[in-house]
């Protein structure tokens, strides 16, 4: 399963298609092999859950830098409604994981971001300083990778009912999740088609960069990442 089809047409799936190898990473990241065959490590998960709340706050303030470039109000509702959806829903994926690893979700929270999160957040807010597109470009990543995945495992797995991380992946799997990427692709498609061909290769340019950021935050969370200098 790929993430875009040969047939598909528009400016998400050519970049779909161009980064096909690294979603395929994504997916064969050990930490997500983990999360398939429900052997992951508790550590390595309240890692990840830690930086993820952080990043994922991190996220919603890129909706407001999007708020604040909306050239109508169609573009500010779909920021509101974007925002909720993190605030609100996208608790549940963590506090399943919180579950799996024996923690409350209060109690897997961190005041620190380790440095592949901060880089990845960095990337986002700096994206968010050039145009809308390329905003949206750099954001597309995170909902885009986790729903394919989700719905690759789903469809071609099938997990029992009893996996340990079910609700994690049916999160991702469930239509509501999966309308966000086809929202966001949607809306990326129609700023790709009125923006010039120096503002394309910069979209394009964060969305493989954010692509990239996505696999290096599962190493993150698979090497319990910290600020600790190498010793020597
Ligand atoms: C790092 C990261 N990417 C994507 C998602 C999916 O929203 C997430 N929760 N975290």
């Amino acid at each position: 399963m790929t993430a875009a089809a040969t047939t598909d047409t528009g400016f998400t799936a050519e970049l779909g298609r161009a980064n096909a190898g690294l979603f395929d990473a994504f997916y064969e990241h050990p930490f997500l092999a983990g999360m398939r065959d429900g052997t992951l490590a508790k550590e390595k998960v309240l890692h990840y859950v830690g930086q993820d709340h952080q990043y994922l706050s991190a996220y919603i303030r890129c909706y407001g830098l999007g708020m604040a470039m909306s050239p109508d109000r169609r573009w500010m509702r779909h920021f509101h409604d974007s925002a909720a959806f993190i605030l609100d829903d996208e608790t549940h994926p963590h506090h399943v994981l919180c579950d799996y690893a024996g923690t409350s979700y209060e109690d897997a929270q961190v005041d620190r971001l380790a440095p592949t999160a901060q880089a990845y957040i960095d990337h986002m807010m700096a994206a968010g300083r050039d145009s809308l597109g390329v905003l949206l470009a750099a954001l597309l990543p995170c909902p885009w990778t986790y729903t394919w995945a989700a719905d690759r495992f789903v469809t071609e797995e099938r997990p029992p009912a009893d996996h340990p991380l079910l609700g994690w992946w049916e999160f991702y799997a469930t239509r509501d999740t999966q309308g966000v990427t086809h929202k966001l692709r949607g809306l990326l498609d129609s700023l790709a088609e009125d923006a010039g061909a120096g503002e394309r290769a910069r979209m394009a340019r964060a969305f493989e960069d954010s692509c990239h950021h996505e696999i290096r935050f599962w190493q993150m969370a698979w090497s319990l990442e910290t600020w600790t200098a190498p010793d020597g």
